[in-house]
């Protein structure tokens, strides 16, 4: 068990900055998740935590401690790379067993660790092949074994479903977990899939161009996305996006789709005028009877069922494109003429030319001190 922190870390090659100054603090026992498009400097950032690369500014702290002058096989970290880097002339078993077999474990206990690492990552079946004989996931995993079979205090695993079929990773995405919790390292986990990023993390950090664009629990990044990138990362199907200017009039700010007005009580008159986007989850969006005060009308124009839910595309009459999800089985229209209605208090609001999230004033009041 361990803490990591990371101090105004730059690192550049050549012209570019693919760091740039990202500090970030990981708890002890704590699964922080690197999520971000690729490109973002995900990897670099992890190979600079392990001690394969340096930084050019800034500090990387281990359990309080500067790995400046730390060799990278000092550093008690556990990794798992996408390019999976398992050590060819070995089995499967073999490369598992290579971090216990450094710790001079007994042939007993390495065999127990082995067998328990692979049979949970549903590799124990292949334990005697060598790596050309394995698919690129069963690579992938044997890494992941490696990295998990020495029980390092700090765990990277860049990716490491990157490589296995959905089944799997659908599984993988519930067990692992478990499994990380019950051997109570702290791990920095790399993935480009939001709902891995939301399975995994205790706290996702949402990565773009070397910086760290917003860190928080899956659910303040869900509910709370700092601008609309981020809101539109996470969410399948995708968050509605529409260009809206809030008005005013007695009954509080308003917005207006289709000319009925969607009341949003919790901002304030300073977003009045202002060219906005408002974000609508599929989720919060349902169909109504024309009868609901403020039922929107519009045309279903596709009906999507998916597996556990189904998602309807309407449009407005002047066009608009609005995504529903209900929960499947659910009934709803699936052609033709409908109302859909809108909870303007879970609908979040967009600054049109920043992209940044227009806190509501609910929030703000409950988070006295933090930048609004
Ligand atoms: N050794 C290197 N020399 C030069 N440029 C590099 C080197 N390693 C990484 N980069 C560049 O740094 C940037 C970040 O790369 P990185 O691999 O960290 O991205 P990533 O977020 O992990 O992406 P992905 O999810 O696709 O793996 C990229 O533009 C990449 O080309």
């Amino acid at each position: 068990m361990t803490t990591l922190q990371l101090k105004n870390i730059v690192k550049r090659f050549k012209t570019q900055t693919v760091l740039d100054n990202l500090s970030l603090d990981v708890g002890d026992s704590e699964r922080l998740v690197l999520f971000g498009p690729s490109g973002a400097g995900k990897t670099v950032l992890l190979r600079l935590i392990a001690g394969v690369v340096d930084p050019d500014e800034g500090s990387v702290l281990i359990g309080g401690e500067d790995m400046a002058d730390v060799d990278a096989e000092y550093r008690g970290v556990g990794m798992a790379f996408q390019n999976f880097a398992l050590f060819p002339h070995m089995t499967a078993f073999q490369n598992i067993a290579s971090p216990l077999e450094a710790k001079r474990s007994s042939s007993r206990a390495i065999k127990e660790g082995v067998d328990k690492v692979a049979r949970l990552l549903k590799i124990d079946h292949v334990l005697l092949h060598h790596p050309k004989a394995l698919s690129n996931g069963q690579k992938q995993r044997t890494a992941l074994a490696r990295a998990l079979a020495g029980s390092p205090p700090l765990l990277l695993l860049d990716d490491p479903l990157r490589n296995v079929d959905a089944k799997l990773r659908f599984e993988m995405r519930l067990e692992l977990p478990r499994l990380l919790a019950a051997q109570g390292a702290t791990v920095v986990y790399v993935t480009q899939d939001y709902k891995e990023a939301m399975a995994l993390g205790d706290r996702i950090a949402v990565m773009s161009q070397g910086r760290i664009r917003q860190i928080g629990t899956p659910e303040e990044i869900y509910n709370t996305p700092a601008d609309m990138e981020i809101a539109r990362l996470f969410g399948d199907p995708v968050v509605n996006l529409l260009d809206v200017t809030p008005l005013a009039s007695s009954g509080g700010i308003h917005v207006e789709l289709s000319n009925v007005k969607v009341t949003l009580p919790d901002f304030s008159e300073e977003v009045v005028g202002r060219s906005c986007v408002l974000g609508l989850r599929p989720e919060t969006v349902a169909f109504t009877n024309a009868a609901t005060p403020g039922a929107i009308p519009v045309t279903v124009a596709a009906e999507t069922p998916l597996n556990e839910k189904t998602v309807a595309l309407v449009l407005t009459a002047r066009g608009r494109e609005i995504l529903l999800s209900r929960p499947a089985g659910t009934p709803g229209p699936t052609s033709g003429d409908a109302h859909i209605a809108v909870n303007g208090r879970s609908a979040f609001l967009f600054d049109k030319e920043s992209g940044l999230l227009i806190r509501p004033r609910a929030k703000i009041m409950s988070r006295s001190g933090e930048a609004a």
